[in-house]
């Protein structure tokens, strides 16, 4: 999570001995959609157990959440589905989720199949794409389709038809000419 999170603030991926996040972080971006500019205070939890207790106070309140899992990982993938129920019982009633499998980049150590993925993601009914902080895939794409559909539902006006992320997602990554699941 949080190499994912310097991607996209710095572009740059944070290599070497791994920091485990303690408690929690955050982190602004300003990103620009449409002309419009769009703050993203973006908050990285720890995924330590020891933690929960923290993050938990944090997402309850967050617009839109991005659900990690890493593709090289079985045990944090199956563990989404209880990461969904909780959301469901505790985050906002309106809270855009999105399900990322990240570090697509090491393909020799998959454990995950992308189908999986884009499965369990079409049962929830969320936005599904595999990632890489290692490489920048998908790590901008991510954001901004946040930040659209959060600046779109700020700005709704009665008559215009409602974003719509999955379509936003796919178009972008055909023109990209990467993989659409969503
Ligand atoms: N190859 C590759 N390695 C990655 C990628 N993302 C993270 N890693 C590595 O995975 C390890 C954990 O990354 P972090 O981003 O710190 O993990 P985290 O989810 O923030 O962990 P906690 O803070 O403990 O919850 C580090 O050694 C990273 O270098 C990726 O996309 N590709
Ligand atoms: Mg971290």
């Amino acid at each position: 999570k949080t190499c994912f999170l310097l991607q996209f603030k710095d572009g740059a991926f944070l290599s070497g001995t791994f920091i485990a996040t303690v408690g929690i972080d955050f982190r602004n971006k300003v990103v620009a959609v449409d002309g419009v500019k769009v703050k993203l205070q973006i908050w990285d939890t720890a995924g330590q157990e020891r933690f929960r207790s923290v993050t938990h106070a944090y997402y309850r309140d967050a617009q839109a959440l991005l659900l990690l899992y890493d593709i090289t990982s079985k045990m944090s993938f199956d563990n989404i589905r209880a990461w969904l129920t909780e959301i469901h019982e505790y985050a906002q009633k309106d809270v855009v989720i999105m399900l990322l499998g990240n570090k697509a980049d090491v393909s020799s150590e998959r454990m995950v199949r992308t189908e999986d993925g884009a499965s369990l993601a079409r049962e929830y009914g969320v936005p599904f794409m595999e990632t890489s902080a290692k490489t920048g895939m998908n790590v901008e794409l991510a954001f901004l389709a946040i930040a659209r559909e959060l600046k779109q539902r700020a700005m709704q006006l009665p008559d215009v038809p409602r974003f719509q992320i999955h379509d936003y997602i796919e178009a972008q990554q055909k023109r990209s000419g990467c993989c659409a699941f969503v």
